[in-house]
């Protein structure tokens, strides 16, 4: 059987991973048809999707912050358990937009309940599971959000609402994490012209998974 891929896409709100996720499948799935499965978090099927509803609520402000976290990690279980998992034994890419590094970063760090309680909890939910390749597009939070607010006005969540401050730390953490684990996670910078982003980020992975992606 051909050999699995986990990959996950990570960046700060207004980053452009959504965009270049859909690049990336218009270009790649010519060559890798249906063995190419992109997926998102929070969601992706019934019981997470259900989920995600009650997280990105604008009217759920008294939300607690461990309730937040702990939502998340469930819909992320599901989401591995109906999901990615099954793509992964059948011998699939599998392209995440998101996955733990982002509970760590907007929970752990931007909500400030602790980035090491966020990972230990979402091992329980993962059972490990770690994406063999996390590619994370950095951009400068003020960029980010005004890029959401110019365009995507109409879709502003409750975490897109958070103050600067918030995405400021959501932003550090993540710049920790590839500083921590530099054969995972691959920094793109995304503060550049869409193509050239679009172009790095398919030779990063021609890099890392040259049968598949070159
Ligand atoms: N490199 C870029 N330069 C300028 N605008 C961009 C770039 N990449 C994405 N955008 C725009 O920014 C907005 C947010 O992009 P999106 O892909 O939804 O980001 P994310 O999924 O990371 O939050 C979209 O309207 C998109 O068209
Ligand atoms: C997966 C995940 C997402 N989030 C946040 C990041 C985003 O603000 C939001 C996801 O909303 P979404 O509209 O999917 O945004 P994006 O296109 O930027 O991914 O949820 C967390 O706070 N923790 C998590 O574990």
């Amino acid at each position: 059987m051909e050999t699995s891929a986990f990959i996950t896409f990570e960046g700060p709100d207004g980053a452009g991973k959504t965009s270049v996720l859909n690049a990336l499948i218009e270009h790649y799935v010519v060559k890798l048809g249906d063995r190419l499965l992109s997926t998102r978090e929070p969601g992706g099927n019934k019981i997470s999707e259900a989920i995600r509803a009650i997280i990105m609520d604008t009217d759920n402000l008294e939300m607690d912050a461990r309730t937040e976290a702990l939502l998340f990690a469930a819909a992320r279980r599901q989401h591995l358990m109906q999901t990615v998992r099954p793509a992964l034994m059948a011998g699939k890419i599998v392209f995440s937009d998101r996955y733990v590094d982002s509970s760590i970063a907007y929970q752990g760090a931007g909500r400030q309940i602790g980035e090491v309680a966020v990972a230990e909890m979402n091992h329980f939910a993962t059972e490990g599971l770690t994406p063999d390749l996390t590619i994370y597009f950095d951009i400068p939070s003020e960029v980010g959000l005004a890029r959401i607010h110019q365009y995507r006005a109409d879709q502003v969540n409750r975490l897109d609402n958070e103050a600067l401050a918030f995405h400021q730390r959501v932003r550090h953490a993540f710049l920790q994490m590839v500083e921590a684990q530099p054969k995972r996670i691959v920094l793109v910078d995304a503060n550049q012209p869409f193509d050239q982003v679009v172009i790095q980020t398919e030779r990063v992975l021609a890099e890392r998974f040259p049968t598949v992606f070159s």
